[in-house]
């Protein structure tokens, strides 16, 4: 793994945003995987500027999202699909048909991860995937105990990431109980991975991430067994790898 160290967030942002951008930039048709969250908007800022001030085209680009909550309308403010519009795909310019996300209103939510895992495969995979990490390691919305074996499938949200990710919803108990997300066998067969980790709240899991056994209870481990992987981190999340590398 490469791991690039920067300041703070927006300096993660700002590297992250050059990385795709240059991606992009050397192929015309890249496929990039995205992920939500608020660890990546930073990104997609530097994205929109960029594409402003350089007009860095995205015409011939097409995305896979790493998940979606089931029950939310692509038009629904707190779906992931309406999230990625508002943040990068209308701002920078990626045609509708080119961006792809789980349907999280199927009606079989089984058929609709595998039909998922297929249109992935159907682009040729994914070139540049982006990750954030959540603080008991998942990845996606893989969570402990996800087989590393897994595709794109149908997952229970646990208590933990409802909790975190309630800052998004009015409260806690509006935040999905399911998601459809890429499983990590899927993302995994990404040719590139760019981690993304940012904040105190973030060092102890970036610690394990980087060190610790690979192991299916913190699914990000896994990453330490791919080809490509580039980490940017802020100081505050380097915060405990930097303690244990000084005792
Ligand atoms: N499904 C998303 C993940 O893709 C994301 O990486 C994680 C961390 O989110 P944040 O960047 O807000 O800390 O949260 C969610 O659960």
């Amino acid at each position: 793994m490469k791991i690039i160290e920067v300041d703070h967030y927006d300096q993660m942002s700002q590297e992250a945003a050059k990385i795709i951008s240059e991606a992009v930039c050397s192929n015309p048709r890249t496929v990039l995987g995205l992920a939500t969250g608020g660890t990546p908007l930073g990104t997609y800022k530097y994205l929109a500027r960029d594409h402003q001030l350089n007009q860095t085209s995205y015409t011939q680009v097409h995305t896979v999202n790493l998940d979606e909550y089931v029950g939310k309308a692509a038009d629904h403010q707190q779906s992931y699909a309406y999230y990625m519009n508002t943040h990068l795909f209308k701002p920078v310019g990626i045609p509708h048909t080119q961006t792809h996300l789980p349907d999280g209103l199927a009606v079989n939510l089984k058929d609709e991860a595998d039909r998922y895992n297929q249109t992935i495969q159907t682009l040729g995979g994914v070139d540049l995937q982006v990750l954030g990490i959540g603080k008991n390691g998942h990845i996606g919305f893989n969570e402990p105990g996800t087989s590393f074996d897994s595709e794109t499938h149908l997952v229970h949200l646990t208590a933990s990431t409802r909790k975190a990710n309630a800052t998004y919803f009015s409260t806690e108990s509006d935040v999905p109980t399911q998601a459809i997300t890429m499983g990590i066998a899927t993302i995994m067969r990404a040719s590139q991975i760019l981690l993304l980790v940012s904040g105190i709240d973030k060092a102890e899991i970036l610690y394990q991430c980087l060190f610790g056994e690979v192991d299916e209870q913190i699914p990000a481990t896994i990453l330490q067994t791919h080809p490509h992987v580039t980490v940017i981190a802020d100081q505050e999340a380097l915060t405990i790898v930097k303690e244990k590398s000084e005792a």
